[in-house]
């Protein structure tokens, strides 16, 4: 009998990150196989090239806001598309090589988005020290297990992982920070419709005034509420933008797909990230009856009776 090929899923790694966290709470222990890697960008890139099935990276945070390493590895190279969405409540800890007290921390290290997310209070406990970007916060942590650094912020588990003990516990700046993370596949079958969906585009305007209203109305006017919005410089072409965002509502559904083909020709270029299940606990706004599907096909109808001459 032939047997399917388990899904292999790249995550930004090493051991020890909370994307690796988030991965286990999407997708069941022993189902699969997990290969960590050393950045974002090798994360998309392992699965362009097929080497992986799907990668789970983080998208954005609520205290920082999104991560532009993954935003514009989604905008820009071959299509990849959202497929799942997973929150994750992020826990930081300061951590030293035993015997390291925080009078002997010179540099401390992390991911940018862990830095910027505990800068207050690491500025409190280590007045003065400089903190230094590390691709993710399980790689900080092992650097400082070398030796490269004297202290990291990192998830608990990696600390441990990395024969790390704390210096400080619970060190955000805002408890209870949230960071969304994303499985991006290469683009094929779409997950199915729930009701409860969201979709993921990033759209580019042209430099002319209103270009953004026009953009919105499309939305609005078929009863679609966005969920996020936000500028991202297109980096080839000087002071040009694409608008990254999320709506309510499934490509499937007719408001969210008319709203794209208006989209497509409103606009410069309309990249579709995918449709997937809303994972936030929230629910879509209710669909307004005008813009039900029900609505959109028996208008369709009324239109092509028209055309035929039966009005
Ligand atoms: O570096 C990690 O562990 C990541 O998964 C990226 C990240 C960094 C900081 C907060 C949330 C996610």
């Amino acid at each position: 009998m032939l047997q399917t090929p388990p899904t292999r899923f790249a995550y930004l790694g090493p051991e020890g990150t909370f994307a690796e966290a988030a991965l286990s709470s999407a997708v069941p222990p022993g189902e699969g196989v997990r290969q960590p890697v050393a950045s974002v960008p090798a994360a998309l890139a392992a699965v362009r090239a097929g080497e992986a099935d799907a990668a789970l990276v983080p998208f954005e945070n609520s205290v920082e806001g999104s991560v532009p390493t993954t935003m514009d590895g989604l905008a820009d190279g071959d299509p990849l598309v959202v497929v799942r969405e997973v929150f994750l409540t992020v826990a930081f800890v300061l951590a030293a090589r035993p015997g390291t007290a925080l009078a002997d921390v010179r540099t401390v290290v992390s991911h940018p988005h862990a830095l910027a997310q505990t800068a207050r209070t690491v500025a409190g406990l280590l007045p003065d020290v400089p903190a230094l970007p590390a691709s993710s916060t399980a790689v900080a942590a092992r650097a400082v297990a070398d030796g490269e650094y004297d202290a990291a912020v990192c998830a608990p588990i990696a600390a441990e992982r990395y024969g790390l003990v704390p210096l400080a516990e619970d060190v955000a700046d805002h408890p209870g920070a949230v960071t969304r993370f994303v499985l991006v596949s290469r683009p094929g079958a779409l997950p199915e419709p729930t009701g409860n969906d969201k979709t993921s585009l990033v759209v580019v305007v042209a430099d002319r005034t209103g270009a953004l209203l026009d953009v919105l109305r499309e939305f609005t006017v078929r009863g679609i509420s966005l969920t996020r919005i936000e500028s991202r410089p297109i980096r080839d072409r000087l002071w040009v933008y694409s608008f990254s965002l999320d709506c309510e509502g499934h490509v499937a559904e007719a408001r969210v797909g008319e709203a794209l083909a208006a989209l497509h020709r409103v606009s410069e270029d309309v990249r579709f990230l995918g449709s997937y299940p809303r994972a936030d606990g929230r629910t879509n706004r209710p669909v307004p009856g005008e813009a039900a599907d029900a609505a959109f096909t028996e208008a369709g109808s009324w239109l092509a009776r028209l055309r035929a001459g039966e009005v």
